[in-house]
């Protein structure tokens, strides 16, 4: 099939190209056998798979192990106007990040190195203040004066940031990948640089300025792969092409709830029906409802999946949810693809 194929099943991801989230997409979907389509934001990704005739799926980062919940992708399964009832996650994928600060290097070689910094036999500049951390600097920092990049990514290297490049302005955008773009866009003159991976800067022809920034070595992002469950109930996200895990046929299930106004003591009851059912709870996030002041959506994972026929302990314990909860929904259940 050429690139062009209007019979390919077609993906959504946060673009532009060369974003994790691309990456993450191109690891579970083949490029060859899918058209991955690049979205501004991630709620766009949402709205394409819930649009008639739009992708049948999309990838969408979900947390990273540094700076916690990816709050856009939460905030579009609270999904406060409706706009979204069919999506459901169908698979997962673990994606290892490690950003570079990337952009045009300096004309000058840098004269005014700090203590922290040293020269290694390669002619790099290591940072030796904090041994956890293995960032390498390629080029001298002195001229950046701007640095765009995602939110997230800015949190995953609040470290280096602070080290090197203390005081700069920083400019939010919608990825990591078009954070690039922009310096590219800047021109060789501009005294811009963006945080993304090396891909990015790769295929917008600009310099390494420092690799291996993250403030955690083993720095990773989980992706959800969605679908929508109306046209497509029975989809399943392909195989992720990374080193497969020992996790058999264990499943997850996302579930979001809210309780009634006065809930005392009901949150508590509410993750006892999982439990009463011998269901593993393995994360819960919370985000306003906005229906009324202090009142939350909850965000439950729970180990196991909702069978399509009754019966199950999952199904049962869901049935049970009626009793406790003001209403919740069934966001899906994949495979666990968590790293072993
Ligand atoms: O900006 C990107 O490249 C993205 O794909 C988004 C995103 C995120 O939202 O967490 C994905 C992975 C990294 O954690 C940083 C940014």
């Amino acid at each position: 099939m050429d690139g062009t194929s209007p019979n390919k099943l077609k993906v959504a991801y946060l673009g532009p190209m060369a974003s994790y989230s691309h990456q993450a997409a191109l690891a579970c979907f083949d490029n060859e056998e899918y058209l991955l389509e690049a979205q501004s934001q991630i709620k766009d990704a949402f709205a394409a798979v819930q649009a008639a005739n739009g992708s049948d799926f999309a990838v969408v980062p979900f947390e990273n192990s540094t700076y916690g919940t990816v709050v856009f992708t939460l905030d579009q399964f609270v999904d406060q106007e409706s706009k979204y009832p069919d999506l459901l996650v169908c698979g997962e994928l673990y994606l290892p990040v490690h950003h570079c600060l990337v952009g045009h290097a300096s004309k000058r070689r840098s004269a005014n190195l700090s203590q922290e910094h040293v020269w290694d036999d390669d002619n790099q500049m290591q940072a030796n203040c904090n041994p956890k951390r293995s960032s390498t600097l390629m080029k001298g920092l002195q001229h950046v004066s701007m640095i765009y990049s995602h939110p997230a990514a800015f949190g995953q290297c609040e470290q280096f940031l602070s080290l090197y490049l203390k005081g700069v302005r920083k400019q939010e955008v919608s990825s990591t990948s078009r954070a690039a773009e922009m310096v590219a866009e800047e021109g060789p003159g501009s005294r811009s640089a963006a945080i993304s991976s090396s891909l990015a800067a790769d295929i917008h022809g600009l310099q390494l300025l420092a690799e291996s920034i993250q403030d955690q070595d083993d720095n990773s992002t989980r992706f959800f792969v969605l679908k929508n469950g109306k046209s497509n109930p029975r989809g399943l996200a392909p195989s992720p092409r990374q080193p497969s895990n020992t996790n058999g046929d264990k499943w997850k299930t996302l579930v979001s709830f809210t309780l009634p106004q006065q809930p005392s003591g009901t949150l508590a009851e509410v993750l006892q029906i999982f439990k009463n059912h011998g269901l593993n709870l393995t994360s819960i996030n919370s985000r306003p409802s906005l229906e009324h002041t202090w009142h939350y959506v909850f965000l439950i994972e729970v180990q196991g999946r909702r069978d399509e026929a009754d019966g199950g302990a999952m199904n049962q314990a869901l049935k049970e949810l009626d009793t406790k909860t003001k209403g919740w929904k069934w966001l899906g259940s994949w495979r666990d693809r968590s790293p072993t």
